[in-house]
C-alpha cells in the first residue's frame, strides 16, 4: 500500500485529529489500527474545465480513526454513500490512501509491491456483500478453497483434509456434500459461507466484512452472523462488520462506530450506542429503523412510506463539496451557529467508558 498520495491527483488530506481511543477493551491486543485515514477520489473533468477549472475530489473518507482488537467485532454503521466500503477497502490495501496511517500489530503498513500485498492480505482478509459475484461461476468450491490455500502457502501435505477442515469451520457438513459443487448449485447463505471459508484459508487475524448478510434472505442472515461470531470466539479474529442496519450491529458487534458523509461521528460499545445514542445523526438512524428491537433485518426491507417525513428528512450531502463545520448540520434538528463553521472533535460522553461523539453538544468547556 502506498503511504500518502497515490499519484492519481488525490487532494491534500487533513492531519489526524481524533484523540479518544474508541470504546476499546483494554486487555485485548490491537490487531489493526487506522489513524487519520483519508481517501479523496479525484473527479475527472471534461472539456475546458479539465484545463482551467479547479481540481475537485469526492471526499469519501476523511480523518477516520479506528481500532480492531483480537476477538472483537466492531461495526461500522451509516447510510449508503457514507464511506463505509471505502474504509474497508483502504484497510484491506485495495485502495491507496490519500492520507493517514494503518498499523498491523503496531507496525506501519506500507504495501509497495505484490509480494507485500499478499503478505498483508494473508493477515487481513475481506468478505464482500455479494457472494455470487465474489465466486467464479465456472469453478467449484474445491477450486476456490484450494487456490486460497495455495496462494497463502497453506496447502500442506494433506490438501483434502485442509479443505474438509475449512468447510467444517463454516459449518458446511458433511464437507463432501459441498466440495465439488459450483456456486450456482449453492444457496446464497452457502455461497457466503464458502467465501468466508476461502478467507479463512489464508489463516487471517482480521476479517473485514462489507455488508456480509445484506444480500441474503432475512431468514438466513442470523445464521451467517452467528457463524462469524463463532469464528470470532474460536479463532480470536478481529472483525470489522460494515452495515447500514444498526439493529444488527447491536446484536452482533461489541462496539459500534457511526459514519456520516465520510467522517466518524460517534463510537462506543454497541449497547450504549443503540440504547443511548448521543449524536443527532445516530438518533436519526435509530428512529428511521423500522423496528430498532428487531435483531437482524435491513433497510432493504424498509418501505420508504414507513419512515415519517420529519424523522427521515433530508439527504446526505455531496461529498465533492461537503458542508463546512459539522457535515451533518444542514440536517441536524439541534444545530447551533458554530456547527456551521467549526468541525467538532471527538468529545467524551460521560454515560459509559469509551463513548464519544463528534458533536458540539458534548463540548464540556461550553457548558
Ligand atoms: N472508485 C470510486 N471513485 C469515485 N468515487 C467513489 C469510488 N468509490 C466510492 N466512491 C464515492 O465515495 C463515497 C463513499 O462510497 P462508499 O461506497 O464507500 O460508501 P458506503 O457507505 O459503503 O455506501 P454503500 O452502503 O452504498 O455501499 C460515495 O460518494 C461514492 O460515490
Amino acid at each position: 500500500m502506498t503511504e500518502t498520495g497515490d499519484g492519481r491527483g488525490d487532494a491534500a488530506a487533513p492531519a489526524p485529529s481524533d484523540p479518544i481511543a474508541v470504546g476499546s477493551e483494554g486487555d485485548l491486543p490491537v490487531v489493526l489500527e487506522a489513524a487519520g485515514l483519508t481517501k479523496h477520489f479525484p473527479v475527472r473533468r471534461r472539456g475546458r474545465a479539465a484545463l482551467t477549472g479547479p481540481r475537485r475530489a469526492v471526499q469519501a473518507v476523511d480523518d477516520v480513526t479506528l481500532t480492531l482488537q483480537r476477538g472483537r467485532v466492531t461495526a461500522l454503521v451509516g447510510e449508503s454513500g457514507s464511506g463505509k466500503s471505502t474504509v474497508a477497502r483502504l484497510l484491506a490495501g485495495l485502495y491507496p490512501r490519500t492520507g493517514g496511517d494503518i498499523k498491523l500489530h503496531g507496525e506501519t503498513v506500507n504495501i509497495k509491491h505484490g509480494k507485500a500485498f499478499r503478505a498483508y492480505a494473508r493477515r487481513v482478509q475481506m468478505i464482500f456483500q455479494d457472494p455470487f459475484a465474489s465466486l467464479n461461476p465456472v469453478h467449484t468450491v474445491r477450486y476456490h478453497l484450494t487456490r486460497a490455500l495455495k496462494i497463502h502457502g497453506r496447502a500442506g501435505d494433506d490438501l483434502e483434509k485442509s479443505l474438509h477442515d475449512l468447510l467444517s469451520r463454516v459449518q458446511m457438513t458433511p464437507p463432501e456434500r459441498y466440495i465439488d459443487k459450483f456456486p450456482h448449485e449453492l444457496s446464497g447463505g452457502q455461497r457466503q459461507r464458502v467465501a468466508i471459508a476461502r478467507a479463512l484459508g489464508a489463516d487471517p487475524e482480521a476479517l473485514l466484512a462489507d455488508e456480509p448478510v445484506s444480500m441474503l434472505d432475512v431468514s438466513i442472515r442470523l445464521g451467517v452472523l452467528n457463524l462469524l461470531r463463532d469464528l470470532k470466539e474460536r479463532l480470536h479474529l478481529a472483525i470489522l462488520y460494515i452495515t447500514h442496519d444498526i439493529a444488527s450491529a447491536r446484536y452482533f458487534a461489541d462496539e459500534t462506530m457511526v459514519m456520516y458523509a465520510g467522517r466518524m461521528v460517534e463510537g462506543g460499545d454497541s449497547e450504549t450506542i443503540t440504547q443511548n445514542p448521543a449524536h443527532p445523526y445516530t438518533r436519526l438512524l435509530i428512529d428511521s429503523a423500522p423496528d430498532p428491537d428487531r435483531l437482524v433485518g435491513g433497510a432493504a426491507e424498509l418501505d420508504p412510506g414507513e419512515v415519517p417525513a420529519e424523522r427521515g428528512a433530508g439527504e446526505p450531502p455531496s461529498l465533492i463539496d461537503p458542508p463546512s463545520g459539522c457535515r451533518f448540520h444542514p440536517r441536524c434538528p439541534v444545530a447551533m451557529e458554530r456547527c456551521k463553521t467549526d468541525l467538532p472533535p471527538r468529545f467524551e460522553v460521560d454515560d459509559a467508558p469509551g463513548h464519544w461523539a463528534a458533536c458540539w453538544l458534548y463540548d464540556g468547556a461550553a457548558r
